[in-house]
C-alpha cells in the first residue's frame, strides 16, 4: 500500500513540549523521518504545546512537582492535541511517560536509545564520593534523591526543578554544589563536553526506567503515521524498554516512586537490573533478572515480583 506523504503544503505536525531538550527530539524525529523517506524540512512542522506542568512548575518553581500535580501534568495537553487532530505525532522522553495510553492513542515507536547512564554535575569536578560531608546535592528526581541518600546519608538534598538550563543556572549561583542530569539530554542538546560532569557507572546508580529512550506517538486509526513510524522504530530500543516498563508497571510506579531499571542485550538475550527505594534511601531492593530478549515483559514482571516480596506488604505504605 502506498501511503500519502507529508508534503510542504501539509506538513506532518509534531507536538512537543518547549523545552530546549523537547525541542531536540521533536528535531531528531522529523530528521529520521525526514531521510527515511526523502522529504524536505519544510515537509515537518514543530507544533510547541504549553501543559499545565509548564504553567505550575512557574507558578511554584521551588515545590516539589508531586505537590503541585498528579500524572500527565506534562502530557495531558499534548495527547489531548493528538487526539482531537491538531497534531500527528507526540514526541516524548520515555522515562516521563506512565505505562497506559489514553484510549485511542498508541505509543509504540523508539528512536535508537541514547546513553542511558545518569551524569553527576559538579563545578568542583570530581565524584560523588569525593564530597564533602553535609554537602547540599540539588534534584528533584525521587529516585536520584533516595540513591543518593542510601550511598550518603550525610548529604543534604535540596529541590531543583527546571529544564536543563535552568538547573545548571542553579548550580552556577551555588544553590547547590552538585547534581545530577541524565547523559542523554546533555548528548541529545551537544553539551556534553561543554559542563563539568561524569557519567556513572550503573552499578553505582541505576537509571530510571527508559531513561535516553524517545516514544513518538499516534492516534491507533491514523494508518500513514503507522506506516511512516515504523520506518524509523528501533527494535531494540523495544525490546529493552519492554523488559524496563512490564517492571515499572508490575511495581504500580510513577514518577513520585523511586524506582530505577535498566536492561541490556547481549545478543538473544536480556538483562534486567532493578532497584527500588524508600524516599529517604534507608531501605533499599535490588536484584536482576536475565532471560530471552522476547521475553522481556514476562522478565520484567518476575523481576518487580520478587522485589516485592523482598520488601514485603508495607514497604509502599507511604504511597498514601
Ligand atoms: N524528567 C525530566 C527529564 N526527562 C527526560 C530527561 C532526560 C532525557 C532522557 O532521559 O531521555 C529529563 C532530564 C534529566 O533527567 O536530566
Amino acid at each position: 500500500m502506498t501511503i500519502k506523504l507529508p508534503s510542504p503544503d501539509e506538513p506532518l505536525r509534531i507536538g512537543t513540549r518547549g523545552s530546549p531538550l523537547a525541542l531536540a527530539q521533536a528535531h531528531e524525529t522529523a530528521r529520521r523521518l525526514g531521510a527515511a523517506f526523502d522529504l524536505p524540512d519544510a515537509a515537518f512542522e514543530v507544533v510547541v504545546i504549553r501543559t499545565t506542568g509548564d504553567d505550575r512548575a512557574m507558578i511554584a518553581a521551588d515545590r516539589p512537582l508531586k505537590e503541585i500535580g498528579n500524572k500527565g501534568l506534562f502530557t495531558r495537553e499534548i495527547e489531548q492535541q493528538l487526539s482531537s487532530g491538531g497534531i500527528d505525532i507526540a514526541v516524548h522522553s520515555m522515562k516521563d511517560m506512565p505505562t497506559v495510553q489514553p484510549e485511542g492513542l498508541v505509543l509504540d515507536c523508539y528512536l535508537p536509545r541514547e546513553d542511558p547512564r545518569d551524569a553527576f554535575i559538579s563545578p568542583g569536578g570530581g565524584a560523588i564520593t569525593d564530597l564533602a560531608h553535609g554537602t547540599v546535592v540539588g534534584t528533584s528526581s525521587l529516585r536520584r534523591k533516595a540513591q543518593l541518600l542510601n550511598r550518603r546519608p550525610d548529604l543534604t538534598v535540596v529541590e531543583f526543578r527546571g529544564n536543563v538550563q535552568t538547573r545548571l543556572k542553579k548550580l552556577q549561583d551555588g544553590v547547590a554544589a552538585a547534581t545530577f542530569l541524565a547523559m542523554a539530554g546533555l548528548r541529545r542538546m551537544n553539551m556534553d563536553g561543554t559542563i563539568p560532569m561524569t557519567a556513572i557507572d550503573p552499578n553505582d546508580m541505576l537509571p530510571a526506567v527508559a531513561q535516553g529512550a524517545i516514544g513518538i506517538e499516534r492516534r491507533m486509526d491514523d494508518d500513514r503515521t503507522a506506516q511512516m513510524l515504523a520506518a524509523i522504530h528501533d527494535g531494540d530500543t523495544d525490546l529493552r524498554l519492554s523488559a524496563e516498563r512490564s517492571f515499572l508497571a508490575t511495581l504500580d510506579g510513577s514518577c513520585e516512586t523511586p524506582i530505577a531499571g535498566l536492561a541490556e542485550l547481549d545478543g538473544d538475550s536480556l538483562r534486567l537490573r532493578g532497584e527500588i527505594l524508600s524516599p529517604d534511601g534507608a531501605e533499599s531492593f535490588a536484584g536482576e533478572i536475565s532471560g530471552a530478549a522476547s521475553d522481556g515483559a514476562a522478565l520484567g514482571r518476575q523481576l518487580a515480583t520478587e522485589l516485592l516480596g523482598k520488601a514485603g506488604d508495607d514497604f509502599f505504605a507511604w504511597k498514601g
